[in-house]
């Protein structure tokens, strides 16, 4: 594993990366035939459709985003829910507020949909939004046909499932999974309410097909849009530690029984596979013939690292935190 540049180990409080060596693989193009399949019938199904509800990572408020849902989906009234709300730390929401208002979405929900807070907050405001558009191509129809569109794994299914629970109090009906793309069958109509009457359809995640950057790539593949694979899981462990150091965000410290704060990735792994005895023998070739050395398993512990912070268990984080200390934009 390379190291990166000018690492630094110590208590809290010590000089940490100001940047990330961008090294990751090319998370830019990764646009399966699904997704493009995905996008086209979204487009041909928008006549059926009143209003479109963008469920995105409450992590990434600001980035990540598929500006194709604009370019092709954004002639109907829009609502952008900022779901796994339990899982960002919100001190800035005010301000993430404000930045959304100056990109146009006035309109935006910050939920939970595993514990079903602030799910209830939806249908008056989408019945609102509906209200307050012309209906041209519905006539006397009493119904109201959602779309919920949104980039891979960000709760989605979820969402549709606890307004459901919500409203219906039934159970499941669509698939909810821990991997991007588990949702592959487009256009599932699904009844979410009684009154109104409201549809929902289900829709696979759609990334756009270039990413804007690789940071925002790597900030999407800690958020679980993307296969870890395509990323690797050493390069996004690496990313996360640098991340959470620059957000004095130390929990893992305590976490895997580190003593202090590091930023060393290597450093780190290697404890944290110590600490979940993945460690295995190799045997290295000595001048006086072969020795057994343990290893640290670093994929194991790299996978350990991030999933323990995909669950939340290393504390709340605000990935965007880089672009609302940063000017807005066109003031720079
Ligand atoms: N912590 C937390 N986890 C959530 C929340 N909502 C959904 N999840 C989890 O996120 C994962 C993905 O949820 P899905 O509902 O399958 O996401 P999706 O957007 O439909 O995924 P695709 O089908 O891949 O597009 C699952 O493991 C859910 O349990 C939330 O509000 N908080």
């Amino acid at each position: 594993m390379r190291l990166p540049a000018g690492v630094l180990c110590g208590a809290a409080g010590a000089a940490w990366r100001e940047n990330f060596p961008l090294r990751g693989r090319d998370v830019a193009r990764w646009f399966p035939g699904h997704m493009a399949k995905g996008l086209k019938k979204m487009q041909s199904s928008l006549k059926l459709v009143d209003c479109i509800i963008e469920v995105h990572d409450a992590r990434i408020p600001l980035s990540g985003r598929n500006p194709l849902f604009q370019e092709t989906l954004g002639l109907k009234p829009h609502l952008l829910i900022l779901n796994k709300m339990d899982l960002a730390d919100l001190t800035e929401q005010q301000k993430i507020m404000q930045r959304l208002e100056g990109q146009g979405l006035k309109n935006v929900i910050f939920t939970n949909c595993v514990k079903d807070e602030n799910v209830k907050q939806i249908v008056p405001v989408v019945t609102e939004l509906i209200g307050s558009s012309y209906r041209y191509h519905r006539g006397e129809n009493l119904e109201y046909c959602i779309m919920v569109i949104g980039v891979p794994n960000v709760g989605k299914s979820s969402l549709i499932n606890s307004l459901r629970r919500q409203h219906l109090r039934k159970g499941k009906a669509t698939r909810v999974g821990g991997e991007p793309g588990i949702t592959r069958a487009v256009m599932s109509r699904i009844q979410v309410c009684e009154r109104p009457l409201m549809f929902l359809l289900d829709t696979p995640g759609v990334l756009a097909p270039r990413i804007e950057s690789v940071e925002t790539g790597l900030k999407l593949a800690l958020c679980g849009t993307v296969l870890d694979h395509l990323v690797g899981e050493e390069t996004m462990a690496d990313y996360l530690l640098y991340t959470l150091n620059k957000h004095q965000c130390f929990r893992y410290v305590q976490h895997y029984g580190l003593g202090s704060a590091c930023d060393d990735i290597e450093h780190v792994l290697k404890s944290v596979a110590v600490k979940l005895r993945k460690t295995h023998k190799v045997k290295v070739l000595t001048g006086t013939g072969d020795v057994n050395v343990v290893q640290p398993n670093y994929p194991m512990a790299a996978r350990d690292f991030l999933q323990t912070f995909r669950r939340g268990l290393l504390g709340p984080v605000m990935l965007d935190l880089d672009i609302l200390q940063g000017p807005p934009p066109g003031r720079d």
